[in-house]
């Protein structure tokens, strides 16, 4: 039975002591207090399986963000109680989206979502990797560990978007981004690699068709939109052409 907790000292009343005071002491180390709770975890993975090795890999990772989310802010820590199903579940569904894809660009990767939680479920699969391009250097840092504790297939990259085609260098599969920008400048950071056969898969909010529109100002698309099956308001916008509208064509409300 636990009596007391001091000075790092757990004190139990023991029936058996050897010194016959019927207390011992017992020192304990500190142990990683995850914010979520497991039912959410199970919620998570019941809406995104995975198999044995990628949830081993996504428990090492996810360890570590809760370790390093105390002196980086990784995540927003509302967020926390629900990090399996808002960001690793949310994340896991990409690949249904594709398949068959190898090859992928995370765009300002942040704390890893999707890019890591992707690499972490790409682990096993023969010439996978994900280009993770982050510009700030603490998260770049992050990212280094996250993929170096889970042996995630991914290529961390410490570098702005605008950089990313002539550092990836080679065909990419997909492009990903959640949380950095409005849609109309995502689909201009994609298109070099659409335009060479990738596929666009952008995880919107609930403000994604006022964002479409915007973006439809600009840019020639035809987005398929799928909701998010993690529930909410979110949608994911995939995109497999993107072309630049003739400037001209363009209308400024009542410039028009
Ligand atoms: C709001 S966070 C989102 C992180 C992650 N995608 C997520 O959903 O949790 C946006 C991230 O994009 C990075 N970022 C913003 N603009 C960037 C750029 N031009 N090049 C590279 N990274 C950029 C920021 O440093 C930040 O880490």
């Amino acid at each position: 039975m636990l009596v007391s907790w001091r000075d790092g000292l757990l004190r139990f009343a023991r029936n058996d002591g050897p010194k016959g005071d019927g207390v011992s002491m017992v020192k304990i180390t500190a142990q990683a207090s995850h914010p979520f709770s497991t039912a959410d975890k199970a919620a998570a993975l019941a809406l995104t399986p995975v198999s044995r090795e990628t949830e081993a890999r996504l428990d090492r990772y996810v360890d570590l963000l809760v370790e390093w989310q105390a002196k980086t802010n990784l995540v927003a820590s509302s967020t926390l109680p629900h990090l399996w199903t808002r960001h690793v579940a949310d994340s896991l569904q990409l690949l249904s989206l594709a398949p068959t894809a190898k090859a992928w660009v995370d765009f300002g990767s942040g704390g890893g979502f999707p890019g890591v939680v992707l690499a972490c479920a790409l682990a096993e699969t023969p010439g996978a990797n994900v280009h993770l391009v982050e510009r700030n250097a603490k998260k770049a840092a992050f990212l280094r560990e996250a993929v170096r504790v889970t042996s995630a297939a991914a290529t961390v990259h410490l570098a702005g978007i605008g950089d990313s085609v002539d550092r990836i260098g080679s065909r990419v599969d997909c492009v990903t981004a959640r949380a950095l920008a409005p849609l109309h400048q995502l689909v201009g950071f994609a298109e070099p690699f659409v335009k060479e056969g990738a596929k666009a898969l952008f995880l919107k909010g609930q403000d994604v068709e006022a964002e479409l529109t915007e973006a439809t100002k600009y840019w020639n698309i035809e987005p398929r939109l799928h909701s998010s099956r993690t529930g909410g308001h979110g949608w994911i916008v995939e995109l497999d052409r993107i072309e630049r509208r003739n400037p001209s064509a363009i209308t400024y409300g009542d410039r028009a």
